[in-house]
């Protein structure tokens, strides 16, 4: 019997927890790459479960381990039992875990469960943060943010055509656990995520219970519902660490293009910083994919733009903004962001030689049209009133490895970004 969710959700019982701890913080280091990796070591008293997990995944067919089983459903019987009737009502993905019931979970003994499940794939390679600073001096511990188009499972599984991913690989309750593991790993005190169909039975969750606070917004017409066995539809969602910001304000958008409503959408929220009192404001998003429509992600690009003037009233609010935008730097949306009246700068140009180009990637797969290799996930940030410190390095091409992503040590096709920001001294125009 397939006992890894079981084992998994030990921490979720835990009743001692005091909340998000910090884990040891990942090395920081001044533009030098060596490719190194980090093993998962299993805890003595982890034992049992790992053999019982690893032993439940070997012998898991695809058809057995398919979405929306395991782990899901049980948080959504979980759910079912703490919230009101009423949610029984709405289909298994809207169900979503009342976080007031749930007691907090400790970081450190997640990380050490989604190793155990994950003992049998290949070490995590290590990913170094590359030192930024300037000279912007700040008495407040710096704001980290992570980008990242975590792949949603029935496209992963269903439509993208990774030809060179064995279908183990993407069986969602291992990857999972990379996905968490590399949360994890950098503690960002916000995250945005692209490309989640598994918000209301893990990520809402189990974040909730690390102390995050969770917005969804699903696509309007998401092509994940077109995959049998879907687990609803995917979209953006926003988290960020309770903790440490409060919430002033949040705006669910659906883009338009050239006035016609898209099944594309944004999340923007202001948050108020509890130690320094500055505001600022987040967004996420996620454009329309494919060639031929650069035209319409441009379009979709200038209307984030306008409603992000509203939201900032005008640039006064500082502004982070992440997504996936499905466009390399010579595209039309990319060159609006860059020369806005928002004076946005996008941050991983800053780990280039001369701070002007970015990345040679961001995502890397293998599909039956071939290799595709691009970038396009950005974080910009208003240049005048933020300062990025500094910038998590990008797994090499060595790493990456000759058959791309994803993996059976990386789960998405494209790379998680992760800045560290901090507010520039003067508050000449900013909130
Ligand atoms: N019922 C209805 O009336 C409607 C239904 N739909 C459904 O939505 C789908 C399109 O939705 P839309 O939001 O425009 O989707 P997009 O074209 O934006 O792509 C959707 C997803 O497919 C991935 N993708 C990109 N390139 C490829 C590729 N070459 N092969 C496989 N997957 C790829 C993208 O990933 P990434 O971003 O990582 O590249 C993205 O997450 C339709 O196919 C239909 O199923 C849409 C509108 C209306
Ligand atoms: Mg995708």
């Amino acid at each position: 019997m397939y006992q890894s969710p079981r084992r998994l959700c030990s921490a979720l019982l835990q009743r001692d927890a005091p909340g998000l701890r910090r884990l040891p913080a990942p090395r920081l280091r001044r533009r030098s790459p060596p490719p190194a990796i980090v093993p998962r070591p299993a805890s003595p008293r982890l034992l049992a479960a790992v053999s019982a997990a690893s032993g439940a995944a070997r012998s898991c067919s695809r058809t057995a381990c398919s979405m929306g089983n395991g782990t899901s459903r049980l948080y959504s019987a979980l759910a079912k039992t703490l919230t009101s009737s009423a949610a029984s009502q709405h289909p298994e993905y809207l169900v979503s875990p009342d976080p007031e019931h749930l007691e907090p979970i400790d970081p450190k003994e997640l990380l050490e469960e989604c190793r155990a499940v994950l003992h049998t794939r290949p070490p995590r390679y290590q990913r170094d943060f590359v030192d930024l600073r300037t000279d912007c001096p700040s008495s407040h511990p710096p704001i980290r943010v992570m980008q990242w188009n975590i792949l949603a499972q029935a496209l992963g599984e269903g439509k993208d055509n990774f030809v060179q991913c064995p279908v183990e690989a993407l069986r969602w309750e291992e990857r999972k656990c990379l996905i968490l593991e590399e949360i994890l790993a950098y503690q960002p005190d916000i995250l945005c995520l692209q490309e989640v169909d598994h918000y209301f039975d893990t990520f809402h969750p189990l974040l909730s219970r690390l102390g995050y606070q969770g917005t969804f917004f699903p696509k309007p017409w998401s092509p994940c519902l077109d995959v049998e066995h879907n687990n609803g539809p995917d979209g953006c969602a926003l988290f960020f660490l309770q903790n440490r910001f409060k919430l002033v304000n949040s705006a669910n958008i659906r883009l338009t293009a050239m006035t016609l409503k898209t099944n594309q959408v944004a999340i923007a929220q202001t948050l108020e910083c509890k130690e320094s009192g500055r505001q600022f404001c987040i967004a996420v998003t996620h454009l329309k994919a494919r060639t031929g429509w650069e035209r319409f992600r441009s379009a979709q690009g200038c209307d984030l733009l306008q409603n992000l003037q509203n939201i900032t009233q005008g640039a006064k609010i500082p502004l982070i903004v992440c997504g996936d935008f499905n466009a390399e730097p010579t595209e039309e949306v990319y060159k609006h962001f860059a020369s806005s009246s928002l004076n946005l700068n996008s941050a991983y140009k800053l780990l280039s030689p001369d701070g002007q180009s970015e990345p040679p990637y961001t995502t890397w797969k293998i599909r039956t049209s071939g290799e595709c290799r691009h970038t396009l996930d950005y974080i910009w940030y208003s240049k005048h009133a933020l300062s990025v410190r500094s910038a998590l390095d990008l797994l090499t091409e060595e790493q990456i490895g000759p058959n791309r992503l994803p993996s059976f040590n990386y789960p998405s096709d494209h790379l998680s970004l992760v800045c560290d920001f901090s507010f520039n001294e003067e508050p000449g125009g900013s909130l």
